[in-house]
């Protein structure tokens, strides 16, 4: 062949396998998000890569030192930073809602989602016309399908404001932007008033709190006397052994991964509420048989993974995807392996669910 046909070949090729890769193959789960707009949240261009050794920073620090306190301090902000770096690819892999669900034999993921996620509005008992609270919401993928399950009018609050315009625009879309408003603030101290929401929920987002007594302390203010809040907690399990040195590394691999200041226990999560004021009504891992493994769904993408590792690679060679990408779709990579051993030593569950009651005689103490 001649040599210029053979570069045109090898051109037309080329541009056919990164058509193909970007735009025919889309996302790895939803097709919503396209790997061409994969941004890093408000991060302009030519700090990601800079933003994301700073969020390595934060975990070269020894956590047992003096200085607890003060990085606790700093823990929204790079959690802010963390979802600047993540969301895009959260929305493009996974879709809009940022959790895991139990498997359901014979269901899409995208209906374990959305029946793992009906089940709050239901706990909860909401109800047309009731104001409910979404205690870091993403880009509102639970908001819309409980608002959407239950008729309920829901408030949704994250920390970080790139989140808060794609929630938005999601809600538009869909038609609920009536019913669903989303707030950008620190739910350790919350922009609302005391006893203004008549439920609240957190899907495995309290994980990001340095203190569960502060993130629940808020709750327990703005919810009604009487009012009911559920949460699915990320907790280690009692088969955890801190002595065991693949668990040790396993659940830092975790914390690493996904910006936790540090993994709680299962069996503390009931006793901070109560601490806080709360009734305990139930609680539950909902990953426990005969529900079926939640991690199924990391595992099964691993072909997907590499693809998107290549889709990722070609766009920022190309310079359509700013650079720092690759670093920061490997560091998931990563977490998803060791989010999966966690899943199948038993050792970690991200669906501990808690389903407390703010007591109505609350109302009586609130008033002296
Ligand atoms: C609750 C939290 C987030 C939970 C999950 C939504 C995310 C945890 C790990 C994420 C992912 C890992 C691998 C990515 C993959 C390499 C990429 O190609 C496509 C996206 C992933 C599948 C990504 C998707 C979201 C997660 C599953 C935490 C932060 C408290
Ligand atoms: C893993 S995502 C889960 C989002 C949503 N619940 C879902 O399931 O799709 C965790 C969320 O908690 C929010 N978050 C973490 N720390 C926060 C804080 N201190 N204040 C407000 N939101 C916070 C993040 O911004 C993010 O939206």
């Amino acid at each position: 062949m001649e040599p210029t046909t053979m570069a045109w070949t090898a051109a037309v090729v080329g541009f056919g396998l990164v058509y193909w890769f970007v735009w025919v193959m889309g996302a790895a789960e939803v097709k919503g998000k396209r790997a061409v707009d994969l941004k890093m949240g408000s991060i302009t261009r030519d700090k990601v890569q800079d933003k994301y050794t700073q969020y390595w920073s934060f975990f070269r620090r020894p956590k047992e030192t003096a200085t607890v306190a003060a990085s606790a301090e700093k823990v929204p902000a790079f959690v802010d930073t963390f979802y600047n770096l993540v969301t895009d690819i959260y929305e493009w892999g996974w879709g809009q809602s940022f959790h895991f669900s139990p498997s359901l034999p014979g269901r899409s993921h995208r209906d374990a989602t959305r029946i793992h996620e009906e089940r709050v509005p239901d706990l909860l008992g909401a109800k047309p016309g009731h104001r409910l609270l979404d205690v870091g919401c993403g880009v509102g993928g639970p908001m819309r399908a409980i608002a959407a399950h239950s008729g309920s009018n829901v408030v949704g609050i994250t920390i970080n404001e790139y989140q808060v315009n794609r929630a938005r625009a999601h809600n538009r879309k869909a038609g609920l932007d009536s019913r669903c408003e989303v707030v950008c603030g620190n739910f350790l101290s919350m922009p609302f008033p005391d006893a203004s929401f008549d439920g609240a929920y957190s899907i495995e987002a309290t994980c990001h709190a340095p203190k569960l007594q502060d993130v629940y302390g808020e709750v327990f203010r703005v919810l009604k006397p009487g009012g009911l809040y559920v949460s699915y907690e990320w907790v280690t399990t009692s088969l955890y052994r801190a002595e065991d040195p693949d668990h040790v590394e396993c659940i830092h691999g975790i914390e690493r991964g996904d910006a936790l200041p540090g993994l709680r226990r299962q069996d503390e999560i009931a006793s901070i509420a109560k601490e806080v004021g709360f009734e305990v009504v139930k609680e539950q891992d909902l990953a426990l048989p005969p529900a079926l493994p939640w991690w199924t769904r990391l595992k099964m993408g691993r072909i997907a993974y590499w693809r998107n590792s290549l889709v990722v690679r070609v766009l920022t060679l190309l310079r359509i995807a700013p650079k720092g990408v690759c670093e920061v779709h490997e560091m998931l990579y990563e977490t998803a392996q060791h989010l999966t051993r966690g899943g199948e030593t038993g050792i970690f569950t991200p669906m501990h669910m808690v389903l407390l009651r703010k007591p109505a005689a609350a109302a009586a103490e609130e008033a002296k």
